[in-house]
């Protein structure tokens, strides 16, 4: 189990993580989700001891991480996979953490072989693509058999096959009952991975629920309706406890009432319908609303 409670940490005048409370639990893909620069990164390297907090604590089953030795066999992580010697082939550069950790030399073959990379394992990680780097950085994340397990942007640099079977491993590695947390500034991504999220904007709690009730909460379903009368729908509508808002061309979205309701409201009136559709808001859609104004770059903005 991660707990994270009343985590703060300043840059000068840039707050980055600003008291953020949340616990991660074991048998889970719990999903770490905000925009760029929201803190995601930080609030990371602090549950590994690597940042130290300006406030707050955080502990890994119980006690901060930095007091363990032999660290992989408690947490193992990937931060970034660009972060390694590109001059060692994969193979030394795990063997070179399993010595650190007390690791047997055996899990390196088998942490290669697990992450699909057994033939490329006495090549120079220089070398590498994108996508190897990730999939190196988590055998490195796998070779101390972790129960606690983070990463920081898994999926980038994955093809759509790496994203596949990624998706799988992490569920894989929940099902065995291990905490597995991960970062990404993309819903997307979360959508099929996640059985929980903590969400973050500007370094502060939005919500930390599951991906259902997240869902659930910010997908408001939208009747769209099409009338050649959208004035006199919408007054009729709106008398009936309705959001309404015209689209032009005859358009009224429509939120507050179900469609059944929308068109026995124009049966009733004889307004005259021609299209009638319940559109349920993408998981996308609801982070967005929720993280609007706590996005730090958005498109259009000049400051
Ligand atoms: N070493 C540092 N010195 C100064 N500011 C920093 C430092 N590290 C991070 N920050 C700032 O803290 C904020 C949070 O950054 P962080 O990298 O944790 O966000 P993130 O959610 O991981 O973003 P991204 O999705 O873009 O990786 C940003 O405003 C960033 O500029």
């Amino acid at each position: 189990m991660i707990e994270v409670n009343e985590l703060t940490k300043r840059y000068g005048r840039i707050t980055a993580v600003n008291g953020l409370t949340f616990t991660v639990r074991p048998g889970r893909v719990t999903g770490f989700l905000g925009p760029n620069g929201a803190g995601k990164s930080t609030t990371l390297r602090m549950i590994l001891g690597l940042n130290a907090p300006t406030g707050g604590t955080v502990t890994v089953n119980g006690r901060p991480f930095r007091d363990r030795p032999r660290g992989l066999r408690h947490v193992g992580a990937l931060l970034d996979a660009g972060d390694v010697h590109g001059g060692r082939t994969a193979a030394a550069h795990l063997w070179v953490l399993a010595r650190g950790n007390r690791i047997p030399r055996g899990r390196v073959a088998e942490v290669l072989a697990e992450v699909g990379l057994s033939h490329a394992a006495r090549r120079r990680i220089g070398g590498f693509s994108l996508g190897m780097r990730q999939r190196l950085g988590i055998a490195a994340a796998l070779l101390g058999d972790p129960p606690v397990l983070m990463f920081d942007e898994p999926l980038n640099g994955l093809d759509p096959e790496g994203v596949q079977w990624a998706r799988g491993l992490l569920r894989r590695l929940a099902g065995e009952g291990r905490t597995v947390f991960l970062s990404s500034h993309l819903m997307s991504e979360m959508e099929h991975t996640a059985d929980e999220l903590v969400v973050i904007g500007r370094g502060e709690l939005i919500a930390a629920e599951s991906l259902r009730d997240f869902a659930a909460r910010g997908a408001r379903p939208t009747v769209t309706v099409r009338t050649p009368d959208p004035a006199a729908l919408a007054d009729i509508l709106t008398a009936a406890g309705a959001e309404v808002r015209r689209d032009g061309d005859g358009l009224l979205a429509v939120t507050g009432l179900p469609a059944a309701r929308v068109g026995e409201l124009a049966l009733d009136h004889r307004v005259p319908l021609h299209d009638l559709t319940t559109r349920t808001a993408s998981l996308e859609e609801a982070f967005m609303e929720l993280t609007a104004d706590r996005a730090d770059f958005r498109s259009g903005d000049d400051r």
